[in-house]
């Protein structure tokens, strides 16, 4: 088996598996491990691609796992966590949708991994308060794929994503096996945010609304180009400041709602499904897939920035610029800009240090 994490996880999950799999179905594993990328078949299963969730048992990995066993493009759901794997997986294996939900650790021959793991805030704390907890889980993680599934497309939702993805690529070159084509910060919840609240405002349906967000996932580091918003439209300077601070403090808007419960989870799990989906059509061969995502880039003097990407086969396949942005969001990017060097800053030290 490949270790993902502790040995101890491994040998527990391990232990359950085997009596959790049909014999034919771990059988019919061992030769989908063989198949070539993005054609594999469990027994019962449709061909498609091979996903890992790693936090597969928290707030986002439960109706992550759920809306992702719900994907055609899937044909078999790796789940795995440090805690109650098997009750979601056993859950979750009975639906009966096209792919195979199973109880396992094993990252080998996975097209995509999310890792929607580590501790969510609490009122009053930053995204960079996580930072102490999560950067180890995701280094331990990253190091995992590194080794296990060096070609997968990485979508990382863990917190602080503007330090966590600087992270997993520092991982990746200590490696060997860093492409930065392949690792993408996951932002699409500050899209699926601003479409939903810049709709409100428009009073159209969401579906029909794009409103590009750039920059980073934290804050002022969230920057939404309403002038850039489609269909085109305009809005008074007022909607612009409610819109923006709205759009930048959504997720301390849930937290707070929460009450100590945690954050986001059903919205970014919807979020994750979105991204995920994108990837997976590309990675199929769709042309003209573009979303927004958290990417080594070269759009700003940062190495890392959140902007349109168009996805293919290989991962991010180009990287868009800006385009034109008004005053508003040109003082709105120096402040983002400032913020995201600190914290891309605090994740590759954190590697090298
Ligand atoms: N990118 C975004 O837009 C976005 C949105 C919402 C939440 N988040 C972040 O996602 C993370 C998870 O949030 P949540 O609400 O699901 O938290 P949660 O506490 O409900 O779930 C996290 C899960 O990760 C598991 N975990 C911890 N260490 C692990 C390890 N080493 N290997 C595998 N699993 C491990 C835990 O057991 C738990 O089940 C947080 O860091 C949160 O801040 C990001
Ligand atoms: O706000 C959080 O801590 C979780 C997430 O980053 C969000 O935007 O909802």
């Amino acid at each position: 088996m490949d270790s993902v994490v502790s040995s101890s996880a491994s040998r527990r999950i391990s232990t359950i598996s085997s009596h959790l799999l049909p014999p034919n179905l771990q059988m019919e594993m061992e030769d989908v491990g063989g198949l070539r990328r993005g054609n594999c078949r469990a027994k019962g299963a449709a061909p498609g691609f091979k996903v890992a969730i790693l936090g597969a048992a928290g707030g986002i990995g439960q109706p992550l796992a759920m809306l992702m066993k719900m994907k055609p493009l899937v044909s078999v759901l790796h789940l795995y966590d440090v805690v109650n794997t098997p009750g979601v997986t056993a859950d979750i294996s009975h639906m009966d949708t096209g792919a195979v939900a199973q109880l396992e650790d094993a990252l080998t021959g996975m097209d995509l991994v999310i890792i929607p793991a580590g501790v969510p805030r609490k009122p009053g704390m930053t995204r960079d308060d996580l930072f102490n907890i999560n950067a180890g889980i995701v280094k331990t993680l990253c190091e995992a794929i590194a080794k296990c599934c060096p070609n997968a497309i990485v979508n990382l939702i863990s917190n602080p994503v503007n330090s966590t993805v600087p992270i997993a690529a520092e991982v990746f070159k200590k490696a060997g096996t860093f492409d930065p084509k392949r690792l993408l910060g996951v932002t699409m919840l500050d899209v699926v945010r601003a479409n939903t609240f810049v709709a409100e405002v428009l009073g159209l349906d969401p579906r029909d609304v794009d409103v590009p967000v750039v920059g980073g996932h934290a804050g002022v580091t969230i920057l939404p180009l309403l002038s850039q918003v489609k269909p085109a439209c305009s809005f008074t300077n007022k909607e612009i400041d409610y819109l923006t601070d709205r759009i930048q403090n959504g997720g301390t808007e849930v937290v707070e709602a929460k009450a100590g419960a945690g954050s986001a989870t059903l919205s970014m799990a919807y979020a994750a499904v979105k991204f995920a989906d994108a990837c997976l059509r590309s990675l199929r061969g769709d042309a003209g897939v573009v979303e927004c995502a958290f990417v080594a880039s070269q759009v700003t003097e940062l190495p890392f920035f959140a902007s349109k990407v168009r996805l293919g086969r290989g991962g991010v396949e180009e990287i868009y610029p800006l385009g034109p942005l008004n005053e508003y969001e040109r003082v709105g990017l120096d402040k983002a800009k400032k913020e995201l060097a600190a914290s891309i800053q605090k994740g590759v030290s954190f590697i090298r240090k």
